[in-house]
């Protein structure tokens, strides 16, 4: 996906919907004032049930976070605990928690209870230790002469610049993986940060119940995902196959596509290689024009359904499809390429081998009444016949 598209997908659109999530709950002020105390409640509820959902889904950061915050709402909610709990300054609390949603954007979702409980742990009190040692810096310079620090700056670089800088590492990681996961950590910061420089717009129990939505939403776009997409390839999955077929009228087209001696294929070059062959090829077969739509079927079977075409239509389309993924040189990459120099690398790029894929293609056209399952076989009989005249063609 294209950085534009993914700056968009995932870090715009998800911080637009949160401003205007807050503008709205800001215009509805007079709906929800009687409601506050009851509001107030919601937090706990919902980070509680988000932090649970995520564990179930492995989304430890955003369970982290939720307990997190959870936490931080306990104690800003209770002013007889504040006095004595209150070791960090506000300035200093604002940039420790933009240190520790930094943390979270850039680390991986890794198992709960391991070896990165204690990592995360000791990253938490790091983002602490780091305020600190940078506010005593900070302090100490200003102290030392007035005038190397001036106030206006003293401000600048002891929150503003820590902060931009947590900001811009926070959009690079959220563009750079493009998950929804990472859009909801962003949208974290962003609270964050509203909730410190814009108090007095809305209670922190608001704005936590919003970041409790977007973490709910991001857990639910994760499960749907998993269920009906495939992780290796990125198309949509049998199980999406399956519910597109419930839905499609009575004429269309389907494709059943198969990658010509693949076993042979990964017998020669491993696993790992045949992987980066089928993404290859999805990413190919993704391209085809005349609306298709792509799914991974199984192993290294994809379908493609064209709605409202007749046979005469898509035969052409697959034939371009099927003609350029046979043309295309895939260039092996070596295996140990990581630990070598760039100029071996350069090198190295020159004698890696380059092989090429074929794919046969059966089609079928549906046109009145026959069941789905039926139009799938006959494409799969196409199939096999245009395996058995010999391979890399279209049969219909
Ligand atoms: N790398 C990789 N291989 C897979 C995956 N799924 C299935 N395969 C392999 O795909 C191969 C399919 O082999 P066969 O069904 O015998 O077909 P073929 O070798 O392509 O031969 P023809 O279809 O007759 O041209 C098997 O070796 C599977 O292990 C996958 O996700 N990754």
């Amino acid at each position: 996906m294209p950085v534009l598209e993914r700056s968009l997908r995932y870090l715009f659109i998800p911080i637009v919907i949160t401003f205007l999530y807050i503008v709205i709950t800001q215009h509805l002020s007079t709906i929800w004032q009687g409601w506050l105390p009851k509001i107030n409640e919601l937090p706990y509820f919902l980070l509680g049930i988000s932090a649970v959902l995520a564990l179930l889904f492995n989304c430890w950061r955003i369970s982290y976070l939720s307990l997190l915050l959870l936490g931080y709402y306990y104690f800003e909610s209770s002013p007889a605990l504040l006095p004595e709990l209150a070791l960090l300054s506000q300035e200093q609390v604002i940039l420790t928690g933009t240190l520790i949603i930094t943390f979270f954007a850039t680390f991986k979702d890794r198992a709960l209870f391991s070896i990165y409980f204690f990592k995360t742990v000791l990253a938490i009190g790091l983002c602490v230790i780091l305020t600190l040692g940078w506010s005593a810096v900070i302090t100490h310079l200003s102290s030392v002469d007035a005038g190397l620090l001036p106030n206006t700056l003293k401000l600048l670089t002891s929150l503003y610049a820590p902060i931009g800088i947590s900001c811009i590492v926070l959009c690079i990681f959220t563009i750079w993986r493009a998950t929804g996961v990472d859009s909801a950590i962003m949208v974290t910061l962003f609270i964050w940060l509203f909730h410190f420089y814009l108090p007095d717009e809305l209670p922190l129990s608001i704005l936590l119940t919003i970041l409790a939505l977007a973490y709910l939403t991001s857990i639910l776009v994760r499960s749907h995902n998993l269920a009906y997409r495939d992780e290796l390839t990125g198309l949509a999955s049998r199980r999406s196959l399956n519910t597109l077929a419930h839905s499609l009228n009575k004429h269309y087209c389907l494709a059943m596509v198969d990658i010509d001696h693949f076993k042979k294929f990964n017998d020669t070059y491993g696993h790992d290689v045949g992987d980066q062959v089928l993404q290859l090829v999805a990413k190919k077969l993704s391209k085809v024009e005349g609306g298709g739509k792509v799914f991974r079927y199984g192993g290294e079977e994809f379908t493609i359904v064209f709605t409202n075409k007749n046979i005469e239509a898509v035969l052409p389309l697959l034939e371009e499809i099927r003609r350029k993924i046979s043309q295309y040189n895939i260039v092996l990459r070596n295996q140990r390429r990581k630990n070598q120099s760039k100029l071996n690398r350069d090198e190295g790029h020159k004698t890696n081998p380059v092989v090429n894929i074929t794919i046969s293609i059966g089609v079928a056209e549906q046109h009145g009444e026959t069941s789905f399952e039926n139009t799938l076989k006959r494409a799969d009989k196409a199939l096999y016949k245009a395996k058995n005249n010999g391979r890399n063609q279209v049969f219909a």
